[in-house]
């Protein structure tokens, strides 16, 4: 028989356990917020608060990044999430380290029925895409988590049973050296799929288990591939099942089968038959290593609320959806950076506890339509119906000549950043605003994340203000977390930092003369999410301070 090369395991990094002082103290110690969870969502979060200044206590019950025994788990960074790892200062390890993409093909048989360019409809300075094992995100997360020196990072530290308090939680710790009990004035749960703290509060997750069945083959090859996300709806070399194909960091290829449903799960993962199946793929010669096989099943959960009293679920704690479109671990990492400063400025005291209800009414529905998206693409994948198979038969069969087909042929609709539904913090709702590349007046360039970069605040961003408005408004403001920049106007504008004119700015804000709003005294409150929050068409101090006192819940009843 045959035998395959397997290159050699991921060396991942190992942290030591350094026992807390609570292990020799009778007292029972409150921190103001405690992260369970050292996965992609729980170390966004604590990068997110350590950047602000925040201090909390991380727990994880491992002491390295990734799963053990496993390969990576996500693959794929959206270009939100690149934007927040902008902002925390690990963007240019990841694009050093991955593959930027913004091409996407789909095939039936040989034939290109679907193509995307993502690059289209972008103004940021980060990618659609880039693709990287998850374990390396993590390990840059902790890499800069330790840099920045504020976070209480416990590894080797199991949770083994969370209490609602009254006024806060209480969680027992079990370590190499002992178990010990803290309190939490919030407690965030990002220990994933099978949260125990999600099971211990007795939460439901509507879960459902798919009977698709996929199987992984991340391999090295000597023979180059286009970096392009490539889809099989049907390939003739799988049987007319799906094959995803994705190049990963270090040369390694994630190539996803569709398998039978019915299949023998050991006998699809020996190496003679996934050696097999490249082979299919890629020719009898094709020489390549195996770095990871496994087969899969995807199942979702969505929990009807991602707040219980004092207890945030943010990642897979709170949401699990089918891979297509990569929308899970974006998800996560963009739940982290919707709760980050909201935590951060309630925690100080500069803004109103109801901020915090707005993480479940923002993520939760974003988590639902991510649900709804992937759902539809799983059930175009592997129909379930007779109605379904017609269906896609002739959607595929369409698309080859028909142009208005090719929008139908579903493999996965890549993951956004979703917009936020109508709410009493967001009387306009709230839309994502890319990271622009500006100028200052001086010449100096910048972008929308450098300026969100710094502490916790609000970016107002004003169209051509008089001077005297300016003053104003800086009075208005002066005890709120607001930034005031203005776009263009009086070169000198009293002391305001000002950016040079920008048309491009003006219309992705929603604000230019080419969509009939004039530009000038018009205003747009950008959150530190970078999320826009409102827009004024003739600003002045007192509706600037009134948007941001309702974006802040600083009105809203305690
Ligand atoms: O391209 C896609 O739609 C998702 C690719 C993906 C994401 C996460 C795991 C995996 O095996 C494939």
């Amino acid at each position: 028989m045959e035998t395959f090369a397997f290159t050699p395991a991921y060396e991942l990094p190992a942290w030591p356990f350094t026992p807390p002082p609570e292990l020799d103290s009778p007292k029972v110690v409150r921190h103001p917020i405690v992260i369970v969870g050292a996965g992609p969502s729980g170390l966004t979060l604590a990068c997110d608060l350590a950047q602000r200044g925040v201090s909390a206590v991380l727990l994880d019950e491992d002491d390295t990044v990734g799963v053990r025994g496993a390969s990576s788990r996500g693959i794929c960074y959206a270009q939100k999430s690149l934007e927040i790892f902008e902002r925390l200062g690990i963007y240019e390890r990841i694009a050093a380290k991955g593959i930027t993409w913004s091409f996407g093909r789909t095939f039936s048989g040989d034939e290109e029925v679907y193509n995307f360019n993502l690059q289209a409809n972008s103004v940021s300075r980060q990618p659609p895409f880039i693709n990287l094992q998850q374990f390396y995100v993590e390990w840059f997360l902790v890499e800069r988590i330790l840099e920045i020196g504020v976070t209480d990072l416990r590894w080797k530290s199991r949770v083994t049973r969370v209490q609602q308090l009254a006024d806060g939680v209480r969680l027992d710790i079990e370590t190499p050296a002992g178990s010990y009990t803290i309190e939490a004035d919030r407690l965030i749960d990002a220990t994933g799929a099978n949260s125990a703290i999600r099971t211990q509060l007795g939460i439901e997750a509507h879960a459902s288990r798919s009977t698709d069945r996929w199987c992984i083959s991340d391999v090295r090859f000597k023979k180059p591939l286009p970096t392009e996300r490539w889809t099989w709806v049907d390939a003739p070399f799988n049987e007319g099942r799906g094959v995803w194909q994705h190049l990963m960091a270090d040369g390694v290829w994630r190539i996803d089968y569709q398998m039978p449903e019915d299949c023998d799960t050991a006998y699809i993962s020996q190496p003679e038959v996934a050696g097999a199946r490249l082979r299919e793929q890629l020719g009898p010669d094709v020489e390549f290593e195996f770095v990871w096989i496994g087969p899969y099943g995807y199942r979702d959960h969505l929990l009807d609320s991602f707040r219980h009293g004092r207890v945030f679920f943010i990642g897979d704690a709170a949401h699990v959806v089918s891979p297509f479109g990569a929308r899970g671990g974006n998800s996560g990492i963009q739940d982290a950076a919707n709760l980050g400063w909201k935590l951060a400025l309630v925690a100080q005291g500069r803004a109103g506890d109801a901020l915090l209800d707005s993480y479940d009414a923002e993520r939760q529905p974003a988590a639902r339509e991510n649900l709804q998206v992937t759902s539809r693409s799983a059930r175009f994948l592997a129909p379930r119906s007779p109605a379904e198979h017609t269906l896609r038969r002739a959607v595929v069969a369409l698309a080859a000549r028909h142009p208005f087909a090719r929008a139908l042929v579903n493999t996965g609709r890549m993951s956004v950043a979703n917009a936020y539904p109508v709410a009493p913090l967001l009387p306009e709702g709230g839309c994502t605003v890319q990271n622009l590349p500006l100028r200052w007046v001086d010449g100096r360039e910048t972008t929308l994340m450098q300026l969100l970069a710094d502490g916790t605040q609000c970016i107002g961003l004003w169209f051509a203000p008089t001077r005297e408005q300016a003053d104003a408004a800086r009075e208005a403001t002066a005890s709120l977390p607001l930034r005031l920049v203005a776009v263009g106007g009086e070169s000198d504008n009293h002391g305001l930092l000002t950016l040079q004119p920008d048309d491009t700015l003006a219309a992705h804000l929603g604000i230019g003369i080419g969509i009939g709003i004039d530009d000038r005294g018009s205003f747009a409150l950008v959150r530190p999410d970078a999320y826009r929050a409102a827009v004024l068409a003739n600003a002045t101090p007192t509706t600037i301070a009134a948007a941001l006192r309702t974006a802040l819940a600083l009105d809203a009843a305690p």
